[in-house]
């Protein structure tokens, strides 16, 4: 059986936090207001897991109201994601598409990968990371926040 899971995810811009997409740190002098790390990325690939699991969302499983995840390094969530899908489960692949107008992900697009293949113990063969800027309209356009998808397809042992 192969199932597959949708996910999306924002956040807007916040002075004095990290920017953290894809499980990379990236130099700027702002970054991403949220209870975690804010990795919009991570996010919404641990949402399209989540789905295609038929587990819910990230947020049923790592509430924001609880203060043990403030802060949280959003690799460590993907990686307890990936204990929840089980022994049942293969990640056949991920593809996530980042929207944002800054920073350019193209600089950063291998790195990214990496860290997620790393963190969900794939092959970076199976995951693809695109992006795409808003062309300047709504508030990804004004620069007010980043916004992120993603779809992954589990295949059963
Ligand atoms: N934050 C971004 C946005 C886009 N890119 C790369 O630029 C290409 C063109 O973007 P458009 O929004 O004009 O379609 C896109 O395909 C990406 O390769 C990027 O690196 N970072
Ligand atoms: C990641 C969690 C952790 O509490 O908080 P946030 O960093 O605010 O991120 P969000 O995308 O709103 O998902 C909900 C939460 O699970």
């Amino acid at each position: 059986m192969i199932r597959t899971g949708i996910g999306y995810d924002v956040h807007p811009f916040s002075e004095g936090r990290r920017l953290v997409l894809g499980g990379v740190e990236i130099p700027a002098e702002r970054g991403l207001a949220g209870h975690s790390d804010a990795d919009v990325v991570l996010h919404a690939i641990a949402d399209a897991l989540l789905g295609a699991a038929g587990l819910g969302d990230i947020g049923l499983h790592f509430p924001p109201s609880e203060p043990r995840w403030r802060d949280a390094d959003s690799r460590d969530l993907l990686r307890r994601v990936v204990q929840l899908l089980g022994e049942q489960w293969v990640i056949a692949n991920v593809d996530a598409t980042v929207i944002a107008e800054w920073p350019r992900i193209g600089p950063h697009r291998e790195a990214m990968r990496a860290a997620i293949a790393a963190t969900l113990r794939i092959e970076p063969g199976r995951v693809n990371v695109k992006a795409t800027t808003n062309e300047a309209l709504g508030f990804i356009g004004r620069g007010e926040g980043i916004a992120a998808l993603a779809i992954a397809t589990l295949q059963q042992r």
